[in-house]
Parts: C-alpha cells; sequence; structure tokens
C-alpha cells in the first residue's frame, strides 16, 4: 500500500498559457522506488452515506457501495443521473455534503485530490498540447519533484504498457484519438495510484476504436490488478469490461451486481429496461398469453419464438400454441435479425437468426422466459420450460 508523502505543489499548473488544460491528474506520490516492475494489487473503495446537493436539489443521495481490490467496476446510468458526480467526489475535486470515502482503507474525504492514491483520467484527456507524449506522462511526476533518472523510467515503462514508446517525442496534436486516450491513461497509471477512475474513457473514440481501446484497458487493469472505476452511460461498454457494475438512476445506486445477474434478475424495471433489450407489457402472463392486470411483464426479445403458421409450421415449431402475431417490420442487426410482430395494437420484438420471416408473416410468438414486475420492483421470473 502506498504511504501518503504530501506533495507541497499544487495540482494545477501554475504556468499561464492559453491553450493549457483547465483540469489536471490526481494522484499520490508513490513511495515505490525507480526500477519497480509494476503494479501489485492494492486496497479497495469503500463508499459510505455520501450525499451532495448542488443548486439546492440533492444530486447524490445516500450512496454506498465497496469496490474489492483489483476489481474493476463501472458505475452506469442515464444522463444525468449523477455519474461524474460521483467520481469528482472519490477523485477530490468536489467535497461531498456527508459520508466517508476510505481508498485501502483510509480515510480520504478530507484529502485533496493531489493528496488522493487514486489517479484520474478525464473524459477529454486534458493533454498539454505544446508537450510531447513522454512530458505529458512525466508531468504528475515532476510536480513531485521525484528524481529526474525515477521519472524517465517510469515514464518509459508507462508508455511500454499502453503501447505507445514509439510515440514518446510527438505531440498531442500528432497522435490519433486513440493514441491520445491512452497517453492519458499512462499519466494516470505512471503514478502507481491505487485507484484509478475513468470518467467516459471512450466516448471521444469512433466505434470501432473503442472496441479495441475498451479491450486495451481490461487487459491492462487486469495485468495490474488495478482497483478500478469507471463511469459509463454506454451499457455495453460497461457489460463487456466490468466485474460488477452499478446501475445509477437519480443520485441512487438501484442494484450493484455482474453484468450476467443484472441482465438476468434485474432489481428493478429501470435496470431491466437500462441493461439490455426488452419487451415491456402492461398486464400479467396467464398460460403463455399476456392478460389485463395491474403489473408489468417484460420480455428479452431473445425469448420471444416466432413460428409462421402453415404447412411448415410443424418444422418450426417451438411447442405451445403462443400468442398470434404478424410480422410488422424487420431489422436486419448482422448474424441475427430484430423482428417486430404486432397483434392488434400491441407489439413485441424477436430475435431471429437465420432467415427471417418476410414482412406479412403471419404466426405465433411464444414466450419462453419472462419477468413479471410490480410497482417497478421484479416480481417473479419465470420460463416456459
Ligand atoms: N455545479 C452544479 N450546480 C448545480 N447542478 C449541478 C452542478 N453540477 C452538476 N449538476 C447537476 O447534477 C446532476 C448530475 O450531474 P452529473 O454530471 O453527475 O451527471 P452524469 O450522470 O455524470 O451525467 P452525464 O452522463 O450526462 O455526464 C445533473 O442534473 C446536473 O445538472
Amino acid at each position: 500500500m502506498t504511504t501518503n508523502t504530501t506533495p507541497t505543489t499544487p495540482a494545477t499548473p501554475t504556468t499561464p498559457d492559453p491553450d493549457t488544460p483547465s483540469t489536471a491528474e490526481s494522484g499520490t506520490p508513490s513511495t515505490a522506488g525507480p526500477g519497480r516492475g509494476g503494479l501489485e494489487v492494492r486496497g479497495g473503495l469503500d463508499i459510505t452515506g455520501l450525499h451532495k446537493a448542488l443548486g439546492g436539489r440533492t444530486i447524490i443521495d445516500s450512496l454506498d457501495m465497496s469496490v474489492q481490490p483489483g476489481e474493476l467496476v463501472s458505475l452506469l446510468g442515464p444522463s444525468g443521473c449523477g455519474k461524474t458526480t460521483t467520481l469528482r467526489m472519490i477523485a477530490g475535486f468536489l467535497a461531498p455534503d456527508a459520508g466517508s470515502i476510505k481508498v485501502g482503507g483510509r480515510e480520504v474525504v478530507h484529502l485533496g485530490p493531489e493528496q488522493r492514491p487514486s489517479a484520474m483520467v478525464f473524459q477529454n484527456y486534458a493533454l498539454w498540447p505544446h508537450m510531447t507524449v513522454a512530458k505529458n506522462v512525466a508531468f504528475p511526476l515532476r510536480l513531485r519533484k521525484r528524481p529526474r533518472a525515477e521519472i524517465a523510467e517510469r515514464v518509459d515503462a508507462a508508455l511500454a504498457l499502453v503501447n505507445l514508446l514509439h510515440h514518446r517525442d510527438s505531440r498531442p496534436a500528432r497522435i490519433s484519438g486513440g493514441e491520445q486516450q491512452r497517453t492519458a491513461l499512462a499519466r494516470a497509471l505512471v503514478q502507481e495510484p491505487e485507484l484509478l477512475l475513468l470518467d467516459e474513457p471512450l466516448s471521444n473514440l469512433d466505434a470501432k476504436l473503442r472496441v479495441k481501446v475498451r479491450e486495451d484497458i481490461r487487459e491492462i487493469q487486469q495485468r495490474l490488478g488495478i482497483t478500478t472505476l469507471i463511469v459509463t452511460h454506454d451499457q455495453e461498454e460497461a457489460m463487456s469490461m466490468s466485474d460488477r457494475i452499478a446501475v445509477m438512476n437519480a443520485g441512487r445506486i438501484e442494484q450493484f451486481s455482474t453484468p450476467a445477474q443484472l441482465y438476468s434478475t434485474p432489481a428493478t424495471e429501470f435496470v431491466a429496461t437500462f441493461i439490455g433489450s426488452l419487451n415491456r407489457l402492461q398486464g400479467r402472463l396467464q398460460d403463455g398469453r399476456i392478460v389485463p392486470g395491474t403489473g408489468v411483464v417484460g420480455i428479452r426479445p431473445e425469448d420471444v419464438l416466432f413460428t409462421p403458421d402453415g404447412p411448415d409450421a410443424a418444422k418450426h415449431s417451438t411447442g405451445g400454441e403462443g400468442i398470434p402475431a404478424t410480422v410488422h417490420r424487420v431489422v436486419p442487426r448482422g448474424h441475427f435479425a430484430e423482428v417486430h410482430l404486432t397483434r392488434d395494437d400491441a407489439s413485441l420484438r424477436s430475435y431471429v437468426t437465420g432467415n427471417p420471416p418476410p414482412v406479412g408473416t403471419q404466426g405465433h410468438a411464444r414466450i419462453t422466459k419472462w419477468l413479471t414486475f410490480e410497482d417497478g420492483k421484479l416480481a417473479t421470473t419465470g420460463d416456459g420450460a
């Protein structure tokens, strides 16, 4: 664990420069000497009773959360739910009104960002345009007045980690968005933090690069065993990278579980609709049909099996009679198609692999698995087996 040697230098550079970023990385000066081969698993993060009001409104409401050492957790939720506010409080850029934040068992809530054993990667990377990649990465160590030889060694180790040694002398404007992202990551990792904080780290990258960079981040995070918290509003990103996901809604955590649990057993209707796709039907399920009722039935599109009527029906039959429905629309989605089925004014989406039935096909939809909700909370799960 890192012992804090509090820097006297400010976290933000004092040189006046209109082009310089307004934010600065935070982090704790490491007591580790030069030549340290990498990071070992450090302490976890424990948040209790975190509360914050802004502009007279409660933004974060009694938030409790624990991240285990070496775990990667995503804070996932819609725009404005309080993800960034939470992350900024953990990093030390914003003071909570109440609550405790412990990193590696040590209370940090009264410490400034530069005194905390955490490092943050900002959404816009906040790189210095007039500095080379290596100088950007060296910056937090120079602020802490680490010896020159140690800085050189640690910068090269961090750049090697993110595969950027060949760009050490390039300026940010000359490298790609993905490489800028990796520079920002190296600048955080060079501080050898106990806790790595990333704010929407992939949002400035195009779709293809996102997939590559998220795999890179996950690989590095697992190799180093570094406790990591990522803020994102992208459920696919959170599902693919995280050990666990904290789904936030209006300043509270609705559910904190593994990606698989969130998908199969969402605690609330909000989580069920936010994670993955869901057919949401008012009423209740009776003998494979939706009948009027007070609750809500939620069905994943892959759990709706459509069988066209006609002479081939027996061949395609999925068993049971199901709900009569007509193919209204077919949306190709690569290796499967999203088939929109209608019956009267109700609609259901079904995922079909192989050749989808053409628009206008009449048949029956059978529901193989479902969730029911009462007052927004999960009431039952069921399957037609
Ligand atoms: N300084 C402030 N004064 C008043 N309200 C604020 C302030 N900063 C943030 N808020 C409000 O707090 C709420 C949460 O903001 P926050 O940035 O944490 O959301 P978020 O979940 O990160 O959203 P996004 O995904 O859009 O970044 C928003 O409604 C925002 O308008």
